[in-house]
């Protein structure tokens, strides 16, 4: 049973899994028809209080979401942009970041077809294309990252290894978005479908809001679930739909 929505709730969207489908490679992806239309009318819905929460960069979201610009956290957390006409801020600048990037790019040719992502503030190892090379990819990764120091995190998601500076998260990009108007004293609502998404779960239901599960990957943390994606973008509509309706009705 889905909740009401109600015209207090703050959003916070995953993009990859829950707002558009997977694709094979990372610049695979087709970004649907109407979505960047859907997500201006949910900024319009909630004054301002949607933001995307991705593992992506702010640059690609304003890149491949145009027109629509949003609050957002960039890779995991690691860049902010508290308002939708704000600038993004990087929120630390890995100090292992270059030599790793130059240790993975020489360590992985060894597994043809894994995809190194590079991102400015952290590194995504993609082996979609060879999943039966994942123990090995892996391995490598935590050697190599083991010998840069306590400020690295490791995160496997879906067919990817996530590095990224350790202490920022999409939980602690959450708590910054709830200390800040437009979202702060609305009821936090967060959507995601991957590990990486659980830190946003707890930052929201900590704040007493809701943990929207999307997909078939279980967790103890969510209130509700949809399919996937395709469900995740009608129930959106749904929700503007009900909650502007609502809101003229009160008028
Ligand atoms: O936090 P998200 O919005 O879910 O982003 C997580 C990562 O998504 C992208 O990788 C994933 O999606 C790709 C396209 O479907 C897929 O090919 C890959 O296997 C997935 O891991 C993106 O490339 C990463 O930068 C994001 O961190
Ligand atoms: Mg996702």
């Amino acid at each position: 049973m889905h909740p009401t929505p109600r015209s207090d709730w703050a959003l916070f969207l995953d993009i990859d899994g829950t707002l558009i489908e997977h694709a094979d490679h990372p610049e695979g992806i087709t970004i649907p028809e109407g979505l960047p239309t859907l997500l201006m009318r949910l900024q319009t819905t909630f004054a301002g209080a949607v933001a995307l929460v991705s593992g992506r960069t702010i640059e690609w979201m304003d890149r491949r979401f145009a027109p629509a610009r949003l609050a957002a956290a960039g890779q995991h957390g690691a860049e902010l942009r508290l308002k939708a006409d704000g600038k993004a801020v990087p929120l630390a600048i890995p100090a292992w970041r270059k030599r790793l990037e130059t240790e993975l790019d020489t360590a992985l040719t060894a597994w043809p077809g894994v995809y190194l992502e590079h991102k400015p503030l952290s590194l995504a190892v993609h082996y979609r294309a060879v999943p039966q090379f994942e123990e090995e990819v892996k391995a490598t990764i935590a050697v190599i990252t083991n010998r840069l120091g306590s400020d690295v995190e490791l995160l496997a998601g879906r067919f990817v290894v996530e590095i990224r500076q350790i202490g920022l998260t999409k939980g602690t990009a959450v708590k910054r978005f709830l200390e800040t108007a437009p979202f702060a004293g609305r009821l936090p609502v967060f959507l995601g479908d991957d590990v990486t998404d659980e830190d946003g779960f707890g930052a929201v239901k900590a704040a007493g809001g809701l943990a929207v599960a999307v997909g078939p990957r279980p967790t103890d943390q969510a209130d509700f679930r949809l399919d996937g994606p395709e469900e995740v973008r009608f129930w959106l509509a749904s929700v503007a739909a009900e909650t502007l309706g609502t809101a003229e009705a009160t008028r």
